[in-house]
């Protein structure tokens, strides 16, 4: 379970994300979804305990993700796959990430083959990896403690399109076995299909939430057209943000 309450992020005068409120529940994908700027990467760092909250909390599992004792056992996070050490080779990466766990060497074998990259790429440094490369060793570390939950911030960005199926079936898969996803993306048709619930942030407010069943059915709509309505003239004054109902009106 991800809860955020109320959470709120302040640059000096400027609100980057502003009361969202939202669950992420086991056993579902949630999908997080906002035009660039919207606050999307701000409230999954604020989840992760990376960006201090300036008011409203954050909890991972039922506590603050600092308060995890091993983290990465419990969660998997890939928030910016191209900040690996780019001197390191991806299997060096996930060997130092899994010492540091406590996971053995055979798991991460595992997950090279899991995420598809072969034995060869594995062993050349991340300075030479493609964006794709760099995503699936993002996404490796993220699988590397067997977690709980998945934060994945854009994790299909890059990916090709059997890349992108591989993703799709992994999360069902995830949540099937009882995880927890919460899945930032701009691929909205990806959304569509592997999302159970959906939470959508404009100008750092939640301008709508619910299951991707409700959103589509009310609006009779693609996730693209609704999604585009709702976040297209998101006002930073605007009032309290969407619930069910008044997505409902605004999906009409
Ligand atoms: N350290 C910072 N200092 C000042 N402003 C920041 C900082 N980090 C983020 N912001 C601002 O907060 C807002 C939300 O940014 P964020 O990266 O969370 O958006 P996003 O929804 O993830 O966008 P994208 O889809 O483009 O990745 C943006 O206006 C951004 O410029």
């Amino acid at each position: 379970m991800i809860t955020a309450d109320h959470l709120t992020r302040r640059y000096g005068d400027f609100t980057a994300v502003g009361n969202v409120t939202f669950e992420a529940r086991p056993g579902l994908v949630t999908g997080f979804l906002g035009p660039n700027g919207a606050g999307k990467s701000t409230t999954m760092r604020m989840l992760c305990g990376l960006t201090p909250v300036t008011s409203g909390t954050a909890h991972v599992l039922g506590m603050p993700f600092r308060e995890l004792t091993n983290p990465g056992r419990r969660v998997g996070v890939l928030l910016d796959a191209s900040a690996q050490h780019a001197g390191r080779t991806g299997r060096e990466a996930l060997t130092v990430s899994a010492m540091l766990m406590g996971v053995g060497r055979r798991r991460v074998t595992e997950v090279l083959d899991l995420v598809g990259l072969t034995p060869k790429e594995a062993d050349r440094r991340v300075r030479g990896y493609s964006l794709g490369m760099r995503q699936r060793l993002g996404i490796a570390n993220a699988l590397l403690g067997e977690p709980e939950v998945l934060i994945l911030d854009e994790p299909a960005n890059g990916l090709d399109p059997a890349g992108i199926r591989w993703m799709r079936d992994l999360l069902r898969d995830f949540v099937r076995s009882g995880g927890t996803v919460l899945l930032s993306s701009h691929l909205l048709h990806e959304v569509e299909k592997v999302a159970d619930e959906i939470v959508v942030i404009g100008n750092g407010r939640i301008v709508a939430q619910g299951s991707t069943e409700f959103l589509l059915s009310h609006s009779q709509r693609s996730l693209e057209d609704l999604f585009l309505d709702l976040t297209a003239d998101v006002s930073r004054d605007a009032a309290a943000p969407a619930t069910h109902e008044s997505t409902r009106e605004n999906a009409r």
